[in-house]
Formats: C-alpha cells, sequence, structure tokens
C-alpha cells in the first residue's frame, strides 16, 4: 500500500507544509521521497503570499482572501489535490498521515500518535505557549474534522531538549511554583535539531551517539544548541521562544524588569487578543514588537546582513553577532572543548555567507575557520556543506529540514500499525 505523509508546520503567521510518499525497497529499508512543498506566509496581514514546489517546477502569487492557518491549510491542500503531476495526492482520503509541528510540548519527548489524551493535553500546553500552539492545535482540529482517513501525529519541538539537566532545565524561582506551573526551560527548534544531529552524524561517519556539536538553526526565530554525544545539554530558548537570541520580530534574552519601565501596561491583555486566544502586552511587545522589525525596521536579515548596510542596520548585525559569540563560547566549554563541528543551519544560517565569515572569524580562537571561496559557494554544495580548512574542528551548514523530520519520525513509529485508539 502507498502511504503518503503530509507533514504541518504552523508558525506564528506561516503555515508550511510537505507531502512525502513513504517507500520499501526489496530487503525492507524505508525511505521518503518528497512529493511537493507549499507554503503561505503572511497569514495575518494580507495579501498572503502563497508558494509551491515539486522537484524543479515553483511557483509564487498573493492571496487576498486568506486570513487565517485554517484558510490557508484549505488552500494548500487544494493545491496538491489538483496537481495532476502528483497523481497520488489526487483527494483527501489518499492522505494517511498528518504530523504537526507542536512548538511546546511540556513533558513529551517522543512524537505520539494523536488520541483524544494526548489533544487534550497539547490543547492545554497552549495556555503556556499561546503564540505558537494555538495555530497548531486549530489544525489538529480541521484535520480531524477534514481529513477523515488522518491518523494526526504530534512531533514536539521541544522533545530533543528533555535530556538537559536539572540545573540547566531549572530557572533560580520558588521550585513549589515552577512545578505547579510547569515554569522551566524547555527549548524549541528540536525537529531541526535532531535532524541536523543524525545528518551531521552520517556526514561525519559517526554514531550519533559519538557526535557533539554547537549548532545555529537561525531562522526568523533562532536558537543555539549544544548537543554532546548526540544528545542536547542545553540550548537558548527558554520557557517561550522569546529568550536567547534575537530574532525577526522578539527581543531575545533582555533583562526581565525591562517590559515593567517599557510600558505601564505589560500585563493588562493585548488588542490582539481573541476570546480563546488571551496574549497580554507583554507578550506582544517581548514576541512581535521587538528584534530585527524594531531595529531596522524590516525582518529581512538579507537586508541587514550587508557589509554597506545603513548604521541602524549594522547595530542589529553587531547585537546578532556579540549574542551568538556569547553562546558559542559558553557551549564550548560546557562540550569541554571536545566539538566535532560548529553548524550553521536556518534561513539565515544556510543563506547568509556573511554572518557565518563574520562569527567563525570571531570564533577562531576556538579552532574553528573558514575557506572563503567554500563558504561563498556553499549553496550549490549540497545539503551538508564543509566550509572550514580543518578536517577534526569542522565549520558546516546544513540545510535543515524540520518536515522531513516530523514525516521520517512518523515513517519508522514505534505504535504504527499496532491501532492506538488514535483520534
Ligand atoms: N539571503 C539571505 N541572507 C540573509 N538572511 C536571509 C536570506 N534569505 C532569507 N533570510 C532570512 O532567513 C529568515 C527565515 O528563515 P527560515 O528558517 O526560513 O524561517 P522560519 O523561522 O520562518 O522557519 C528570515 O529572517 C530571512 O530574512
Ligand atoms: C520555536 C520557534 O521559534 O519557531 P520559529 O523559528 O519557526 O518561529
Ligand atoms: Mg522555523
Amino acid at each position: 500500500m502507498t502511504i503518503i505523509i503530509l507533514s504541518v508546520n504552523a508558525g506564528s503567521s506561516s503555515l508550511k507544509t510537505t507531502v512525502f510518499i513513504e517507500e520499501d525497497d526489496a530487503a525492507g529499508n524505508r525511505s521518503l521521497r518528497r512529493l511537493g512543498s507549499a507554503e503561505i506566509s503572511a497569514i495575518n496581514q494580507p495579501p498572503a503570499k502563497f508558494k509551491y514546489k515539486r522537484g524543479s517546477f515553483k511557483t509564487d502569487s498573493e492571496l487576498g482572501d486568506i486570513h487565517d492557518h485554517n484558510g490557508a491549510f484549505e488552500h494548500i491542500l487544494n493545491a496538491f489535490i489538483s496537481d495532476a503531476e502528483i497523481p497520488e495526492v489526487s483527494k483527501k482520503e489518499d492522505i494517511q498521515y498528518a504530523c504537526h509541528r507542536v512548538v511546546q510540548g511540556g513533558r513529551f519527548r517522543d512524537d505520539r500518535l494523536l488520541t483524544k489524551e494526548t489533544f487534550d493535553i497539547i490543547n492545554k500546553l497552549s495556555d503556556l505557549a499561546p503564540l505558537h500552539n494555538a495555530s497548531a492545535v486549530s489544525l489538529m482540529v480541521t484535520c480531524h474534522q477534514q481529513l477523515p482517513k488522518v491518523i494526526n501525529v504530534a512531533c514536539f519541538d521541544s522533545g530533543f531538549h528533555q535530556t538537559m539537566p536539572d540545573y540547566v532545565k531549572s530557572y533560580a524561582i520558588d521550585q513549589k511554583i515552577a512545578e505547579e506551573k510547569g515554569l522551566r526551560k524547555y527549548g524549541f527548534h528540536g525537529l531541526s535539531y535532531k535532524y541536523i544531529t543524525r545528518r551531521i552524524a552520517q556526514h561525519l561517519g559517526k554514531p550519533q551517539s559519538e557526535t557533539s556539536l554547537i549548532a545555529l538553526h537561525l531562522g526568523s526565530g533562532a536558537s543555539a544548541c549544544a548537543i554532546k554525544n548526540g544528545e542536547s545539554i542545553d540550548t537558548t530558548m527558554g520557557l517561550t521562544p522569546v529568550s536567547g537570541l534575537p530574532g525577526g520580530t522578539r527581543t531575545g534574552d533582555i533583562d526581565p524588569s525591562l517590559v515593567f519601565h517599557y510600558t505601564s501596561d505589560a500585563s493588562a491583555l493585548s488588542p490582539n487578543s481573541t476570546k480563546d486566544l488571551h496574549i497580554s502586552t507583554a507578550e506582544e511587545i517581548l514576541n512581535k514588537q521587538s528584534g530585527w522589525k524594531a531595529l531596522t525596521g524590516t525582518t529581512d536579515f538579507s537586508k541587514i546582513a550587508d557589509p554597506n548596510a545603513p548604521d541602524t542596520h549594522k547595530l542589529a548585525f553587531n547585537i546578532f553577532v556579540d549574542r551568538i559569540l556569547g553562546y558559542v563560547g559558553n557551549y564550548y566549554v560546557k562540550l569541554d572543548g571536545k566539538v566535532d563541528a560548529l553548524v550553521f543551519a536556518g534561513g539565515i544560517g544556510e543563506k547568509s555567507a556573511y554572518l557565518r565569515e563574520v562569527v567563525t572569524q570571531k570564533v577562531a580562537c576556538l579552532g574553528f575557520s573558514l575557506d572563503k571561496d567554500k563558504n561563498n559557494n556553499a549553496a550549490e554544495g549540497g545539503d551538508v556543506v564543509d566550509i572550514g580548512t580543518s578536517e577534526t574542528v569542522r565549520t558546516l551548514v546544513c540545510e535543515t529540514d524540520e518536515d522531513y523530520e516530523m514525516a521520517w519520525n512518523t515513517a519508522m513509529h514505534p505504535e504504527r500499525g499496532s491501532n492506538p485508539a488514535t483520534w
């Protein structure tokens, strides 16, 4: 039987999806083939932007009538179903699994075939992460209702970081309240870090359990992770994705008192709250009104990572480099200086040769090196590219793939076939 898996990756204002077909060869080895990808961005700021890709075919357009994630999902689903070049997906019933990126996964470590009980727990976690979990939850409901044959799978972005020691996970606050309310460091971008760890271990020809990395996932949300022998021992995001490195619209680390000096309305509900979604003014400022957008007026980092950019942009670039250096130094020490590679990933990490050059030059004292030609040509080099000059302490660019990671975990899920009471 042909198995089709749909990866659903809901960001706060975007929806990325990929359709994969699962294939087993004669020896029983499983692999995934990408049939098509679609992305709708600027969902809350119409016109939304639509990108569609199938093999070498690509198309872009603007959509005036998309206002929420469910509208975006419906549009994407129709695009896959009506694409005659993807005959494997010609009706809703052709899709067997929908795997959803759940940013805040609480205590969950491994991906789960969704039962009603798991769904209810994830729904409750939205209190802790309203900006991130709410759209994933609404898409699970949509898939449950619109794709009656589908088994939903929840893939947790926080899962990979469950291995962090207690003293890394804990904040220096009253531990009774921390336990009661789940207030601790969770860490995110775990699907990406899991993919990076497996892919880089393959590239280095080592088992994952012997692979230690400092990985940088630099996208519109950015984070760093210390990976020791294949496991996360620290990461920069915390209770929510706002801490650590700054991002497109996020502050990153600041003195927590700052927000009360910034506004006297910090704890009031933001005007963008809805009946079901409660967001404070403080959350709105820290997550949506800061970062590159506040510093420069743009979230397009290609305009900021430019040696000839104006001073406002240079300040943003220098802040980013400074914070990245702080974490690379921190994690190098936590890894006892035993680091196989510094890995750049995410939209900025993969595409900005200039950022990689500046960061790598500044961490040269730790043994990381840069070959300028290899760095400038990394985009043509494949999904993992060596941009350093050392064979022992590598500097790498990895094209990360959260959608593949989710589909792969679904394809290899140990409970598949055992028919748990999925929702
Ligand atoms: N050529 C480029 N140079 C620098 N930054 C880039 C370039 N292309 C895209 N980016 C940045 O990458 C970020 C998006 O990364 P991505 O990982 O795709 O995002 P998301 O976090 O939404 O998944 C944005 O900040 C974008 O400006
Ligand atoms: C967890 C997180 O911040 O995700 P993204 O970078 O996709 O916004
Ligand atoms: Mg992302």
